[in-house]
């Protein structure tokens, strides 16, 4: 007939005003809820070691600070669990909010962290560039972590002392001999599913392991965070927070979780 139809069918739990990438159907971050989420005996532990030579830059990019690596040997790397080849890390950064109660991307049942660590890695056995992965399925692998405060995280003091050098966007410092691996928790169980980047051109190219057990930082070092700026020098200060994305839809999607 003429009149197109105008009540399409949406997948059940799409919202109409979710900020959904054209036809996405795997877009991050999402809620995690535990109770729906798939114990897979068959996940092995992560194999995760980090060279704290590799580290090169903190760079701030106006969406984040980057703490990048130099991924041009196989030194700092990460494979096992859900993942069928060895990543590279490319760079780490947060997300945070402008108050404590927001902050992270994904949530555990609703529950929101104040902030969230992601560790960036792409898969070097199947793409040759960082910059081919993004746009290839299977191509990263974006290890999660929360934050919440409490006590001073002493590994992580190093880093924001660095920060006031970055305080712009389009700003860097060197930045060399960070191990990564003192973020990582102590208890290696998490949740993994298949899902997008955060920020544009949200590719549908990440298998997210997400940590099940937070760490631990102090409100100055979450204050560190919040004193920088998504502008360059010279333009009007707007602090960095709140630079999360929204929960997407799980569409058809499972979540998987590890019995270690
Ligand atoms: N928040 S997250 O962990 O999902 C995330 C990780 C990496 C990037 C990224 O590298 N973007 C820059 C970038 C680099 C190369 C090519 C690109 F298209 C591009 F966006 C964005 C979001
Ligand atoms: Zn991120």
């Amino acid at each position: 007939n003429l009149l197109a139809c105008s009540q399409t069918a949406k997948p059940a739990n799409q919202q109409s005003w979710q900020t959904q990438i054209q036809g996405g159907s795997r877009q991050s971050p999402i809620d995690i809820r535990s109770s729906e989420s798939v114990h897979d005996p068959q996940l092995t532990p992560l194999s995760i070691s980090y060279d704290p030579s590799d580290c090169l830059q903190i760079w701030n990019n106006g969406y984040s600070f980057l703490v990048e690596f130099d991924d041009s040997k196989d030194n700092s790397v990460v494979s096992g669990g859900p993942l069928e080849n060895h990543y590279k890390l490319k760079q780490f950064h947060f997300h945070w909010g402008a108050e404590n109660n927001r902050g992270s991307e994904h949530t555990i049942n609703s529950l929101v962290y104040p902030a969230e660590l992601h560790l960036v890695h792409w898969n070097a056995e199947k793409f040759r560039t960082f910059d081919e992965a993004i746009f290839s399925e299977n191509g990263l692998a974006v290890i999660g972590v929360f934050l919440k405060l409490g006590r001073k995280h002493d590994g992580l003091q190093k880093l924001v002392n660095a920060l006031p050098a970055v305080k712009y966007k389009d700003s860097t410092v060197e930045f060399s001999n960070f191990n990564p691996s003192c973020m990582i928790p102590s208890c290696l169980d998490y949740w993994t599913y298949p899902g997008s980047l955060t920020t544009p051109p949200q590719t549908e190219s990440v298998t997210w392991v997400i940590m099940k057990k937070p760490i631990e930082f102090g409100d100055d070092q979450l204050s560190a965070f919040r004193s920088l700026l998504f502008t360059p020098f010279g333009e009007k200060l707007e602090n960095m927070v709140d630079n999360f994305r929204q929960q997407q839809p799980l569409m058809n999607r499972v979540v998987r979780a590890t019995i270690l």
